[in-house]
């Protein structure tokens, strides 16, 4: 019996594709055959060349769709839909601008049935654990991107979900704001216990997240390896992004995902540089 919380088992998905003018319908594999555990409290972390199949991976395990071969599993049973034990955050907000912060993280909670006097403890209680009090009465255009996306994990959190999925959260933000939603990531997940399972295109946030990295292949995403991230205790080290273990993970990642974007080209044939090979460069 395995002691995965979560298991992708030979997982396989392909996408079909319309008809161009003169060629035939097709089809796309984005990813092949994947199997890779996340064990119970995990925070792991997935890397990979542009269009290789990380958001799709995140999308089987949300329920979101279905795999073409192979099978997700949480807690041992098939996903088969979207579900309250899986929070995700994406990229874009996603909150609803007619609703106050307090009013987006209750969304989840009423949508689990809470009742309404459980309701403004479990609100306080998370915008609380993501810097925004004072802030519940803020609707989100009153609000910066890195606000909005602490409302979107407090949503996420508030229902208590087993697993959050967070797909590249942090993509849209600048730079001093991501580095210390980073931290506060890192302290949340440390408090709550949760299995996270995060997709990134950066290497440093990867490396500062994960306890395990996969790095996933070009398309179609196959797993190339997964790292083990060690970076002794966090806290004795005021800038942990500049130790010798950081350095060291982060070359590592930088070389794997290298190696899949130069194989990427010579597959194409095209010479052109790759976006991803400036981004992982
Ligand atoms: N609904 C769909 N229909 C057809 N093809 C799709 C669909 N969704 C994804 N794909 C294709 O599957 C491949 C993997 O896409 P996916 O978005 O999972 O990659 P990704 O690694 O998240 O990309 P990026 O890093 O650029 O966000 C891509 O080639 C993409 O074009």
């Amino acid at each position: 019996m395995s002691t995965d919380k979560i298991l992708f088992d030979r997982v396989s998905k392909t996408f079909p594709v319309r008809a161009h003018r003169r060629g035939s319908a097709g089809a796309v594999t984005a990813l092949d055959q994947v199997t890779l555990g996340v064990r119970p409290g995990e925070f792991l972390v997935v890397v990979g060349p542009s269009g290789c199949g990380k958001s799709t991976l995140l999308d089987l395990l949300g329920g979101l769709t279905r795999p073409t071969a192979g099978q997700v599993l949480v807690d041992g049973r098939p996903v088969t839909g979207p579900g309250l034990d899986r929070g995700i955050v994406f990229q874009q907000y996603a909150l609803l601008p007619w609703r106050t912060a307090a009013g987006n993280v209750a969304f989840g909670l009423e949508a689990k049935g809470v009742p309404r006097a459980e309701r403004a403890d479990l609100i306080g209680y998370h915008l609380d654990l993501v810097g925004l009090r004072g802030f519940a009465d803020r609707y989100p255009h009153e609000l910066s991107g890195g606000m909005k996306q602490r409302v979107a994990i407090a949503r996420s959190l508030a229902y208590d979900p087993d697993v959050l999925l967070m797909d590249e959260p942090f993509a849209a933000l600048d730079a001093q704001t991501r580095d210390s939603l980073q931290d506060e990531l890192v302290r949340i997940w440390a408090r709550t216990g949760k299995t996270i399972v995060f997709i990134t295109h950066g290497i440093d946030e990867a490396v500062h997240l994960g306890q395990r990295v996969a790095v996933l292949t070009s398309r179609p995403g196959r797993l190339k390896q997964v790292i083990d991230i060690d970076l002794g205790d966090r806290d004795a080290v005021e800038d942990v992004r500049s130790t010798d273990a950081f350095r060291h993970h982060r070359h590592e990642i930088w070389t794997l995902l290298r190696d899949e974007v130069r194989a990427a080209q010579a597959a194409e044939g095209t010479g052109v540089r790759h976006p991803e090979e400036a981004r992982v460069g």
